[in-house]
């Protein structure tokens, strides 16, 4: 098995809105004009730098946005051009919640199971469904449509609908999980939540918790993984009130390595406990205290938000944000676990910051599918990683993306036309075929 990880490759309308109450740098930047063709060509440089260390690599492709099925699902009509100048009749909010790139966050496309932990020794795919914020909840349509697209041989691969309902089965995919393992043990998957649709559980008091512990209850079923090997642990709901609306805000790990801040899960010393019971000695972690870290730090620096990644030589490398490195509290903690007794050795900054300005970091901008060589063998699409593909990607970037978008672009109707047209170009780019609505 090798793990590749499938990148959202940014969108054209890359902008931002300030749509997503609890995730303070989205809050932080909302009105500021953004840079989509920088914000893309950052992404890239990433997939680079993460393949040029010998780590698996794909591309996920952005959506169509403005959404006009959206729109016309919410009753403006006419030609694409009507219906934009319509909706910006109403205000700029609803285009701007139809505009948002935010599936470049793959991590938050959906949560996957890899074969060899599922009853059925297939793997698993659920779309997340985002129901707890408007602008992503709209992703969920056409994620699931990418996703069978590429993950299309059913022999190999089960993709399932998104979770059904609103607000109980709210599901923000794989920002909400981590899978562990260690040499002769199974993995473990830990499905972290922040709210129950349920149960009375004491959650955040300012902001919103976007995962129901019912949510991971059914991926878990879904997924057909063993229940002694899954943890649920609760997301602490102070550190959701501090802006750490997902998991991957204060964890991260990796194989049998897992970095923390105090804040991320409540009660984490007993999670820690069961986690070193069920994957045994070999098992490492390292956890930053609010005294060393300051909840406030982790959040805007988001070092816990690095990709931990397994490298051809055993090691495993750090790839974190500048931001990381510009706040001393979270380089300090960072360069604490490379020195420790753990498997990281290095750790790398990148500058990702277009994305960093609304809140997502070098994790979220990635899902993580591990694959046999059969399984991808079985992928046709044009997603892996290669320096042709960089070149061919950077290059439709740059035919296709503006430089600057300033907050009233949302009402101009020739940005649909042109993201369609780019749109139109890549899925042919990728091998696609015809995934989005407008292609129907
Ligand atoms: N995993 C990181 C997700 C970040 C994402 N930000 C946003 O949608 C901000 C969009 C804006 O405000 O323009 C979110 O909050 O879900």
């Amino acid at each position: 098995m090798r793990e590749y990880n499938f990148d959202g490759l940014i969108g054209p309308t890359h902008n931002y809105a300030g749509l997503s109450p609890g995730n303070l740098a989205s809050q932080t930047h909302g009105g500021q004009p953004s840079q989509p063709r920088a914000a893309a060509l950052q992404g890239l440089e990433k997939m680079r730098f993460v393949s040029e260390l010998g780590v698996g690599q794909a591309v996920l492709p952005p959506q169509p946005r403005p959404s006009l099925r959206t729109l016309r699902a919410l009753g403006f009509t006419g030609s694409d051009e009507e219906v934009i100048t319509r909706a910006a009749r109403d205000g700029e909010h609803l285009l701007r919640l139809t505009s948002s790139a935010s599936a470049m966050w793959t991590a938050n496309a959906a949560t996957v199971a890899p074969s060899v932990d599922t009853a059925d020794g297939r793997l698993h795919l659920t779309p997340a469904n985002l129901t707890q914020m408007f602008h992503r909840a709209i992703e969920a349509d056409t994620t699931h449509a990418v996703l069978r697209a590429i993950f299309a041989d059913a022999k190999h691969f089960q993709v399932h609908a998104p979770l059904p309902g609103a607000a109980h089965f709210a599901d923000e995919g794989a920002a909400n999980h981590t899978r562990l393992f260690t040499p002769g043990h199974k993995a473990v998957h830990l499905l972290a939540w922040g709210r129950s649709a349920w149960q009375d559980v004491k959650g955040p008091q300012r902001f919103p918790a976007r995962q129901t512990l019912e949510s991971s209850q059914a991926l878990a079923r879904l997924h057909q993984l063993e229940p002694a090997r899954v943890l649920m642990p609760q997301q602490h709901p102070d550190g959701i009130d501090a802006g750490a609306f997902h998991t991957d805000v204060l964890a991260v790990g990796n194989e049998r390595f897992l970095m923390l801040h105090a804040l991320a899960f409540v009660e984490h010393p007993a999670l820690l406990a069961s986690l070193r019971e069920k994957l045994g000695e070999a098992f490492r972690f390292m956890v930053a205290t609010d005294d060393e870290l300051p909840v406030k730090d982790a959040v805007k620096a988001y070092p816990f938000n690095s990709q931990v990644l397994s490298l051809p030589d055993g090691t495993m490398a750090i790839i974190a944000p500048i931001e990381s490195r510009e706040t001393p509290t979270a380089r300090a903690f960072l360069e604490r676990v490379v020195a420790g007794d753990n498997p990281v050795k290095a750790v790398h900054y990148l500058d990702v910051r277009q994305s960093m300005n609304n809140g997502g970091g070098p994790a979220c901008l990635r899902q993580r599918i591990s694959l046999t060589d059969a399984e991808r063998a079985a992928i046709t699409a044009d997603v892996f990683y290669s320096p042709a593909l960089h070149e061919a990607l950077a290059a439709w970037v740059r035919r296709h993306y503006r430089e600057v978008l300033r907050p009233e672009d949302v009402r101009d109707p020739l940005l649909a036309r042109e993201t369609m047209t780019a749109l139109d170009e890549l899925t042919r780019l990728l091998k696609l075929g015809s995934v989005y609505d407008f292609q129907q």
